[in-house]
This record gives structure tokens, sequence and C-alpha cells, in this order.
């Protein structure tokens, strides 16, 4: 993220599973692939429900961390790396691999995966701008200054109402 991310785009559940499925469709019409590349923590449910629609029964993840406070990114780390034995399946490269996150932000998240896996398809639900460049297949682009609210990190609240009220 640059900037702060003023606008705010809850998921819920249901939506995030239309949209994970609609990725899964979209895929499923640009090619096959033997292993998932699931980028951790914000992909494991992406990649459950596209591994589900894709028949895809090999799932290897990488660990990728960078917002460690809320909105706010620091040094990236990879805390796990990708195995070499689906790094090289078929031609080498990730060629095999696909590889799913929750989202695209800054994109740098997506070019040190990226690094590791030159062949591999890149896909996410969510993209903003600047990281789009970065990914092959996503559903739903929202812009730079909006800050995404996955269900999982989310939970039911009182909201005030819009409208002031009125004076007695
Ligand atoms: O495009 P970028 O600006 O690099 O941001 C995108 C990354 O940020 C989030 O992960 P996060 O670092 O919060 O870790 P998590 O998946 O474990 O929650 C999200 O899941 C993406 O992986
Ligand atoms: N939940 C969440 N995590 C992020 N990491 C980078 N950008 C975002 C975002 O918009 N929402
Ligand atoms: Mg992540």
């Amino acid at each position: 993220m640059s900037g702060p991310a003023d606008k705010a785009f809850p998921v819920s559940w249901d939506q995030f599973h239309r949209d994970a499925r609609a990725l899964a469709w979209r895929l499923a019409g640009i090619g096959t692939w033997q292993a998932i590349v699931c980028v951790t923590r914000g992909g494991l449910v992406p990649s459950a429900i596209v591994a589900r629609e894709l028949n895809i029964r090999v799932i290897e993840t990488i660990g990728v961390a960078s917002y460690h406070d809320y909105k706010t990114q620091g040094d990236l780390q990879v805390i796990k790396e990708v195995s070499p034995q689906v790094v090289g399946l078929d031609g080498g490269d990730g060629s095999a691999v696909l590889i799913v996150d929750d989202l695209v932000d800054t994109g740098k998240t997506a070019k040190i995966v990226r690094n590791i896996l030159p062949k591999a398809h890149f896909a996410t639900v969510y993209a903003k701008p600047m990281g789009r460049p970065m990914v092959d297949t996503f559903i739903t682009e929202v812009s730079q200054d909006t800050w995404i609210y996955f269900p999982w990190d989310t939970g039911l609240a009182f909201q005030p109402p819009i409208a002031e009220p009125p004076n007695r």
C-alpha cells in the first residue's frame, strides 16, 4: 500500500466464495496446472476453493509476510520457501504451477514469489493498480486507496446511521 487506504471494501464469506469461484472459472478457461503454490496466509482460503474447482491435489505453500502492522507494509520476509520438487515440476521454473494469493497491492509480495517461480501463472482474487502488472489473472480491481477487509479478519459490528440524529 502507498499512502493511506481510506476507503473500505468489506468482503463477506459469501462474496469471497463467489469471487474465488469466479477466479476458478476464469482459470479453467486458460490452462491446466499440476500444483498450486499458495502464498500464505492470505492465499489459503482462495487456494482451497480453486483447488476444489480445478481438481488440483498437490498444494505447496510459500510463506511471505510484510504487513506486520495494520495497513503498514514493512520489510518482506520469506518465512517458508517453496520445495524444489514443486519448482521443478514439468519443465521447471514453476511452469506447472498456479500461484494463488488473496490480493495484490503494491506487487512486492508477487515480485518475490515470481522470482522464485518465473514461469508460473499468478492468480489473485483482488488487485490494486500498482500490483496489477504482476498478476496474470484476477477478478476484481479496487482503487489503490482502498483497504480490503476479509471475512476472516472481521466480525459483525454496530454501524452508526448515515444521517445525524435529529436535535431533541
Ligand atoms: O502486494 P503487496 O503490497 O506486497 O501486498 C499483498 C500481500 O499482503 C498480504 O499479505 P500479508 O503480508 O499481510 O501477510 P498474510 O498473508 O500472512 O496476512 C496479502 O495476503 C498479500 O500476500
Ligand atoms: N486485508 C488486507 N491486507 C492487505 N495487504 C495489502 N493490502 C491489503 C488490503 O487491502 N487488505
Ligand atoms: Mg499474504
